[in-house]
This record gives structure tokens, C-alpha cells and sequence, in this order.
């Protein structure tokens, strides 16, 4: 394996479990983290970027920020999928919602992840590559709300490197059928596929552009739980 720490992970070789939970924002994961893991410990802070690992109903599970955007979910991904051996990373966001019935706090995943991105073009490929979930983990996403009662979204999201759009975007894709709008998931899918390992991406609503509805800082930090609770239950079927 690589050399660890990495300069941007201080953990070292062993300190993350197998799979991960992603948010994007450093507080959700020690908010995951206290609220969740057992026996969780910090396994690296570099630029305020936290990881931590502990256990989730007797299986090791980490979790750890990603920062915003698909160049900084790309380092972070990177280094975990070929530096610490990382097998499955299922990112934990939030999405400002586009289709018409989806409200505040509904969770959606990603099976596919658009962008307006040119991160695909560091592979070379001589065409579009599309971004897609893991199979397996999306189905046990699936599974998993079932048996939590949690409603799901399953389809398209966009991964877009900008935030402040104007609305530019949501008319533009929502009449492709994409459901909601992020910042990561297809960079994410995409270093996952170009690994050979697992990803997956769900989201809970915090916005609703078109509607001027959004939630707090501090909700989003915090109120994702029926999301977490489903991810978690995947991280236990790897
Ligand atoms: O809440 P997180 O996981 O950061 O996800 C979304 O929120 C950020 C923008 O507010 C972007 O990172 C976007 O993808
Ligand atoms: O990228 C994002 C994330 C949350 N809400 C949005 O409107 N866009």
C-alpha cells in the first residue's frame, strides 16, 4: 500500500475501516460519529478535515469530511480508496432539490450522477463516461429504507462544480429527469470505478431553489438522521 500519513490525512496505515461514510461538511461526521460509533476515536484533522473510526453495531465503520466540490472529494476519496485500502466510501450529502415532489429532508440516491465537470477528462476516455452507484450498495440502500420506513428517491442527481447558479441548472436538467442538485457524487463515482472499488451517494434535501426553501447551517450539520440511519444499515451489509 502507499505511504501514509498522506498531506492531507494524518491517519496511518490501518486507522480507517474498510468502508466510510462521507459527508462534505467536517461537523456532520463528528456529529456521526458522537451520535453512532461506538468506541469512536479521531484518526486525523488535517486542515480541520475530520476522520474519525469506531463501530456500528459491532462492525468498524469510519467516517470523515470531503470538503466541497470534486476536486476536494477527489484527493480525499483518492487517498482512502489507495493509500488506506478503503473499500466502499457511501457519501452522506445534502442536494437542493429540482423534481416536483420532492420536500425538505426526503432522501434521495444517486444512481447516476451528471456533471458539468470536466473531471472525466484526466482518464483519457474517448467518449462520455457515465457515473454511476455500486449495484449491491444501492440495493441494500433500497433495502434498508424499506425496513426503516425511510422514503427513497432512486435516479439521476447532478454534480455540479457551481452553487450559486441562478437557477441555470435546475432549468436546464430537470427536464432530463434529474431529481436533485449536489457537488460530488460524480467525481466520487468516477474515482471509485477508476479503483475498482464501491461507491454510493445519498442525499437529503436541504433546498428547494425554485421554491426559496432551505435549511439552517446548523440542521444540516445535524438532522440527517433517517439518511445516516440507512447508510449505516448498508455500511453493515459490506
Ligand atoms: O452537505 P454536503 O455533503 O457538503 O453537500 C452539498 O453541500 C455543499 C454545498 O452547500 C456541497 O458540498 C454539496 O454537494
Ligand atoms: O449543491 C447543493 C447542495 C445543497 N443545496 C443546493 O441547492 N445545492
Amino acid at each position: 500500500m502507499p505511504k501514509t500519513p498522506t498531506p492531507h490525512n494524518a491517519a496511518l496505515e490501518g486507522d480507517f475501516a474498510p468502508v466510510v461514510l462521507m459527508p462534505g461538511d467536517p461537523l456532520r461526521a463528528k456529529y456521526i460519529a458522537e451520535t453512532y460509533l461506538d468506541d469512536a476515536r479521531q484518526v486525523t484533522g488535517v486542515r480541520g478535515m475530520l476522520g474519525f473510526t469506531g463501530s456500528y453495531q459491532g462492525k468498524p465503520v469510519s467516517v470523515m469530511g470531503h470538503g466541497m466540490g470534486m476536486p476536494s472529494i477527489g484527493i480525499y476519496s483518492y487517498e482512502l480508496y489507495h493509500n488506506y485500502g478503503v473499500e466502499t466510501i457511501i457519501r452522506v450529502g445534502s442536494a437542493g432539490g429540482y423534481a416536483d415532489d420532492l420536500e425538505l429532508r426526503d432522501v434521495v440516491a444517486a444512481q447516476g450522477a451528471c456533471t458539468d465537470s470536466n473531471y472525466a477528462n484526466q482518464f483519457g476516455l474517448p467518449g462520455t463516461f457515465a457515473p454511476i452507484a455500486d449495484f449491491e450498495l444501492l440495493s441494500a440502500a433500497v433495502a434498508a429504507a424499506k425496513r426503516q420506513g425511510v422514503k427513497i428517491r432512486v435516479g439521476n442527481v447532478l454534480s455540479s462544480d457551481v452553487f450559486y447558479d441562478g437557477g441555470a441548472n435546475e432549468r436546464a436538467w430537470k427536464p432530463m429527469g434529474v431529481l436533485a442538485t449536489e457537488m460530488e457524487a460524480a467525481a466520487l463515482y468516477m474515482n471509485a470505478a477508476a479503483a475498482g472499488k464501491r461507491a454510493l451517494c445519498l442525499l437529503t434535501i436541504s433546498d428547494i431553489p425554485s421554491r426559496g426553501l432551505g435549511l439552517p447551517a446548523e440542521e444540516r450539520q445535524t438532522s440527517f438522521n433517517q439518511m445516516l440511519e440507512v447508510a449505516l444499515e448498508t455500511a453493515l451489509s459490506c
